[in-house]
């Protein structure tokens, strides 16, 4: 049987299914890593997902656009015209489309991720506004965070110094879509809700090494070498709080059903965890696949970024009543599965 988000109605709050229910919703980013899991659990509770994509069959989305249960617009996000057709029949307006990458990309591109993320963000959201959409979500990064943030890292800290300076482009552009859709909400009413997610993984992700965040690339690494090690970057020693792609998507969806305020919330786990964990388990699950052992080997002059990271879920909690559900371990068997079954179509360029 295909993989599918796992995530079913009865893990959304009655409010959000009523809210979503039978409304046309446009997905933007909707064919992706992530988007394409918020489509699926979009129609788990009832709504019409409409997608703007680059591609024409979107593989993510076969199944729901064999169905007729996914509207596809084939097109270019710039291209506002197109944008304006579509999204005015669209009361609410999820944005999650972005041009993203793990740290090396993040920090060799600084200059055209910025550009990227914001050209499309700001036609979007100003047409939008123009169509008076009932709602807008902006989904935002961890990337704001500065470098020596409190651990976990409160909200607040959101505006505070420079974004980590290894991923400046990024960082800068989502403070700033933050900052334009608080802007649009005060200039014109508009109902705008902000998720800030932590590092995502999960099915679907990119694998391409040039590319990709570290658990998508340190599984290609260890499921390819010839030998019985796979490189990391750096010590081990540095962290990050691990997102798996099913709670990610749901975050995004209870954020703009629940929480409008214009007021960023963080989406994500209260588990801080070591590269050289991640490496570890990786290297463990890969050697019983393989059935032989395949061990991480750690380079200390590797990129590594920010030292710490770590999500403060307690407003999630309070504002949206929103847990992640995945533990760690079963993410990663999960996706490792996933990687194995779909191992030839795991590298894509977008
Ligand atoms: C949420 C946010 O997060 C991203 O920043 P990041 O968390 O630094 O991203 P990352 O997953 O690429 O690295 C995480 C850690 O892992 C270590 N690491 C080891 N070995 C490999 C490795 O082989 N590849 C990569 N990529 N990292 C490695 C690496 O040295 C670092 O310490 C932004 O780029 C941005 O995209 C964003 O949205």
């Amino acid at each position: 049987m295909s993989y599918r988000t796992a995530v079913t109605a009865r893990d959304f709050h009655e409010k959000t299914r009523d809210y979503f229910a039978s409304k046309r919703v446009l997905v933007l980013g909707g064919s992706g890593f992530i988007g394409s899991h918020v489509v699926e659990q979009l129609l788990a509770i009832g709504a019409k997902p409409v997608v703007i994509t680059r591609v024409p069959q979107p593989k993510y989305l076969e199944t729901p656009i064999r169905n007729g249960e996914c509207e596809i617009h084939c097109g270019n996000l710039n291209d506002l015209d197109f944008v304006a057709k579509v999204l005015k029949t669209c009361p609410i307006v999820m944005y999650m489309a972005a041009s993203v990458g793990g740290l090396e990309f993040n920090f060799k591109h600084p200059a055209s991720i910025f550009h990227d993320n914001m050209t499309p963000f700001l036609g979007v959201i100003r047409l939008a506004q123009q169509s008076a959409v009932e709602r807008f979500l902006v989904t935002s990064s961890a990337c704001v965070y500065p470098r020596h943030c409190s651990i976990p890292t409160p909200e607040e800290e959101g505006v505070l110094d420079q974004p980590e300076p290894t991923n400046a482009g990024y960082g800068w552009a989502k403070r700033m879509e933050e900052f334009v859709g608080q802007a649009y909400a005060k200039e014109y009413g508009m109902s705008i809700a902000i998720a800030r997610p932590y590092n995502a993984y999960g099915p679907r992700d990119n694998f391409d090494p040039e590319k990709s965040h570290v658990i998508p690339a340190l599984i290609h690494r260890a499921m390819t070498t010839e030998s019985d090690y796979f490189d990391v970057w750096g010590d081990g020693s540095h962290s990050r709080s691990f997102l798996y792609v099913d709670d990610f998507a749901r975050g995004l969806i209870e954020t703009t059903a629940l929480y409008p305020e214009a007021d960023p919330i963080n989406i994500g786990t209260a588990e801080e965890i070591q590269i050289s964990r991640v490496a570890e388990l990786i290297g463990e699950t890969v050697s019983k696949i393989r059935g032989r052992s395949i061990a991480p080997k750690f380079n200390p002059d590797g990129l590594t970024g920010q030292p710490r990271r770590m999500c403060d879920t307690k407003k999630a909690f309070e504002k949206i009543g929103f847990q992640a559900k995945t533990p760690f371990l079963d993410g990663i068997s999960k996706t490792i599965t996933w990687y194995s079954e779909n191992a030839n179509s795991t590298v894509h360029s977008n």
